[in-house]
């Protein structure tokens, strides 16, 4: 194993470990040699194979937002000013997957607040609705403006509004592409309207609207977040060896050719650990289809079991921040470490660059997310009423397991009873050379954050890569990998009762059968591709804790 360090992108550190340096250093010149970086600057839509042109055709903006986002800067913050004379403070965000990730670790990483709702949990949005509403403004944000999540939380917010007696089309402002059924019905009602640039896509458009307005109104500096990323330009975009996008991608993309397809990502100190979360949405929905792509593992620390001593021979060990020194006298199994600190703008075009590198390299279209499509459908089917119930194999005390997948469910030997005898049934399908295990909890993530207990726990019993996602949020992001990608993994679901139900207004469902839908819905689409997958139903959020308790 031998590291590099390097980069002459201002302040942007990248570190590499690889275990074959020739054939690592070979790959980075023949990337360099076909001129990759400076012809995604120059927007090449044929890097991607003729498959994927139309599509890259038009989503190539992102790599000169910098520059092209700079006049929106204004305009946001007049906005961001106007509604602090009118005592106007605190910021929500209606939004999924690309629509919410970036002004999430953009605000986290300025120290200023913002109330992500990214939830379909009917406790998790009755109590962001319900709180301090005559100094709340709400952005809705959905590039296609067709996303029921976003949709539904819109009309949660309006409707308390009214109930409040505050006008919403003083409060509402919206983000979207122009021409989405959003754009139309917004400017109808009066709300004040971003229209984003149509070239970029969801999970690139940190520096677009998306990400600039929630987080400007938030108080974020988003004008120095534009200034960070120009600083990178020059070097992201050179077809140069040093160029450290160009190497995150071709280590990202020839590992997992070598099947070390999964990326560990642990924050080292930075002051924004949640960009692992935006990491994850970019590398799982650009990589993660046809049957193959990269699998993003964020887990808590440096100190996480699967980071050091359990990493497995499968991740490429990833950290984030300041302390790059992780990599000294560290040799996990695969030989590949990284470690990039720098500041978040520059960041986030190098994470760009790199996955577009990588997607290359994998022979996929980084620009589609052509699966996340069948679990929406699989959860209109559950709303109307058309789909097959779930399988109820056994209740025990306040859960209710339910298990689907390879052959019905026939992985679950007849007579368990017991729910760590389903889980340990569910553990026995991984696959020890490559499997993964996904827990997915739909819940409030707020109220039940415990929960998150699980991934390390489990990760240590299975010795195996193992991520945690919070329905439905995470089937903005590594969902589509779960369904694209290489067919690996085992998925533990986990449904709850909410405290009190809560209207979907104009709709003909609540958010508590959303949401169920959602969960029986996916779980159905994974089942269908022969994934084992077991749903424990806890009959009321109160019993969530004992059941993390039975199974850690
Ligand atoms: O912004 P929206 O159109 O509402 O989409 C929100 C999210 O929806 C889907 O899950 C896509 O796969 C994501 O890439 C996207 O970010």
């Amino acid at each position: 194993m031998s590291s590099h360090t390097g980069s002459a992108a201002p302040g942007l550190v990248l570190r590499t470990g690889v275990p074959d340096t020739a054939a690592y250093d070979e790959a980075v010149a023949g990337a360099v040699a076909e001129g990759l970086a400076s012809r995604i600057a120059s927007h090449d839509a044929d890097l991607w194979g003729p498959e994927a042109a139309e599509e890259a055709g038009k989503r190539l903006g992102w790599t000169g937002l910098a520059t092209a986002s700079r006049p929106l800067v204004a305009d946001i913050e007049a906005l961001h000013a106007e509604l602090a004379t009118q005592g106007v403070h605190r910021v929500v965000l209606c939004g999924m997957g690309g629509s919410s990730l970036a002004p999430e670790v953009i605000c986290e990483a300025a120290g200023v607040p913002l109330d992500v709702v990214d939830s379909s949990d009917p406790d998790f949005v009755r109590r962001a609705a319900g709180e301090r509403l005559s100094e709340t403004v709400v952005v809705v944000s959905s590039k296609s403006g067709g996303t029921v999540e976003t949709d539904s939380q819109k009309r949660a917010f309006e409707a308390a509004f009214r109930d409040a007696g505050i006008d919403p089309a003083g409060r509402i402002v919206v983000v979207t592409d122009p021409g989405s059924p959003l754009e139309e019905s917004a400017t109808q009602d009066g709300y004040r309207v971003f229209r984003a640039d149509p070239e970029v896509g969801g999970r690139f458009s940190a520096l677009t609207a998306f990400g600039l307005v929630p987080s400007g109104l938030a108080g974020a500096d988003i004008g120095g977040l534009l200034d960070e990323a120009e600083a990178a330009r020059p070097d992201l975009e050179a077809d140069s060896a040093d160029n450290p996008g160009t190497r995150l991608g071709v280590l990202m993309g020839r590992a997992a050719v070598d099947g070390v397809d999964k990326l560990v990502l642990a924050d080292a100190g930075s002051a924004y650990p949640g960009l692992g979360d935006w990491i994850e949405q970019l590398v799982a929905e650009s990589t993660g289809k046809d049957g193959t792509g990269i699998l993003p593992v964020v887990v808590e620390h440096l100190d996480a079991p699967d980071f050091g001593r359990q990493a497995t021979p499968d991740s490429v060990l990833t950290a984030i921040g300041p302390r790059t020194t992780f990599l000294d006298g560290l040799e996990p199994p695969s030989g590949y470490t990284v470690a990039v600190d720098g500041p978040l703008g520059a960041q986030l075009l190098l994470w760009e660059y790199a996955t577009a590198v990588a997607g290359r390299i994998l022979g996929i279209n980084p620009f589609d997310q052509p699966d996340v499509e069948s679990a929406k459908a699989a959860a209109r089917e559950m709303l109307d009423g058309a789909g097959e119930p779930p399988r109820l194999r056994f209740s025990s005390g306040a859960v209710s397991v339910f298990a689907d997948g390879a052959s019905g469910g026939d992985w679950l030997p007849d007579g368990t009873d017991s729910v760590p005898d389903a889980v340990s049934a569910l553990l026995d399908r991984l696959d020890p050379e490559q499997g993964y295990l996904s827990v997915q909890v739909y819940a409030d993530r707020h109220r039940d954050a415990g929960l998150a207990r699980l991934r390390p726990a489990l990760a240590v019993r299975t010795g195996r890569p193992t991520t945690f996602g919070w329905g439905p949020r995470f089937l903005h992001s590594t969902g589509q990998y779960h369904k694209g990608g290489p067919a690996t993994g085992v998925y533990l679901q986990v449904t709850t009762e909410p405290e009190a139900d809560l209207e979907v207004p104009g709709r003909p469902f609540t958010f508590a059968e959303f949401l169920t839908a959602q969960a029986v819905g996916d779980g159905r689409v994974l089942a269908g591709k022969g994934r084992p997958v077991l749903r424990l139903h806890v009959a009321s959020p109160e019993h969530l804790d004992a059941l993390v308790r039975e199974l850690v």
